[in-house]
């Protein structure tokens, strides 16, 4: 965080806030069920109109990653077995292996809930939200984390893989993992807010 920052700032939320940054590159420890079943309880205080709960999370550890990658291989190619060229080839093993970046994947599903007052946009912006707060919740708490999409999300075999049911649609994945002690950069995006401010009295 720049030094300014660092001495105007309070410390807690905003600070944490202030300071995430995605970590592209993870090591292998990863938090445990019941870590994530305490944050996301945490992080249900997101904003939701009416309270209709319009997400949900799915986590993929372990072999799960592998079938994920093995649905995009799928999607690509169909059987891959029978794959001759060589450039497909490897391709489809890169593909294979894009879920296994990090141990643990957080899909954030939004889940449409019809409702007279609240359009599906809202709830988008609900479950976006809850997968920000997750986000920030597992990088206060000393995760590394990288929200990732790509075309998978509208796979329709990575969402059968995923058991997801009509009306739901996935956001994405939180990468998930341990921060390596050698990754120290700080957050590479410079934004300045005033500029993005516009004051009307
Ligand atoms: C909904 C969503 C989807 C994203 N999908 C990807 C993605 O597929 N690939 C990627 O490299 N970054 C993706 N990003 C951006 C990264 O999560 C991250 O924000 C970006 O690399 C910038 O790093 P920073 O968060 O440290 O500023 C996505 C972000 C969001 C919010």
């Amino acid at each position: 965080m720049d030094a300014e920052l660092s001495e105007t700032l309070p410390r807690g939320v905003v600070e944490s806030i202030a300071r995430r940054r995605s970590y592209l590159t993870l090591t292998s420890d990863a938090p445990s069920d019941s870590d994530i079943r305490d944050l996301i309880q945490a992080c249900t205080s997101v904003a939701d109109h009416k309270a209709l709960r319009p997400w949900r999370i799915i986590t993929l550890r372990g072999a799960a990653r592998e079938r994920f990658g093995a649905a995009i291989v799928e999607h690509e190619y169909g059987d891959a077995s029978l794959l001759t060229d060589p450039d497909k080839i490897a391709d489809a093993r890169k593909l294979a292996g894009k879920p296994l970046r990090a141990p643990l994947l957080i899909a954030i599903v939004h889940r449409f809930v019809g409702h007279p007052s609240v359009p599906e946009w809202e709830q988008v912006a609900s479950a976006a939200g809850l997968g920000h707060l997750l986000s920030l919740a597992l990088f206060d708490q000393g995760w590394g984390v990288v929200w990732r999409t790509g075309p998978f999300v509208n796979m329709p075999r990575v969402a059968e893989m995923h058991g997801l049911k009509e009306g739901e649609r996935l956001l994405g994945w939180l990468y998930v993992g341990g921060i390596d002690p050698s990754d120290v950069k700080p957050r590479n995006r410079r934004i300045d807010a005033a500029q993005l401010i516009t004051r009307l009295e």
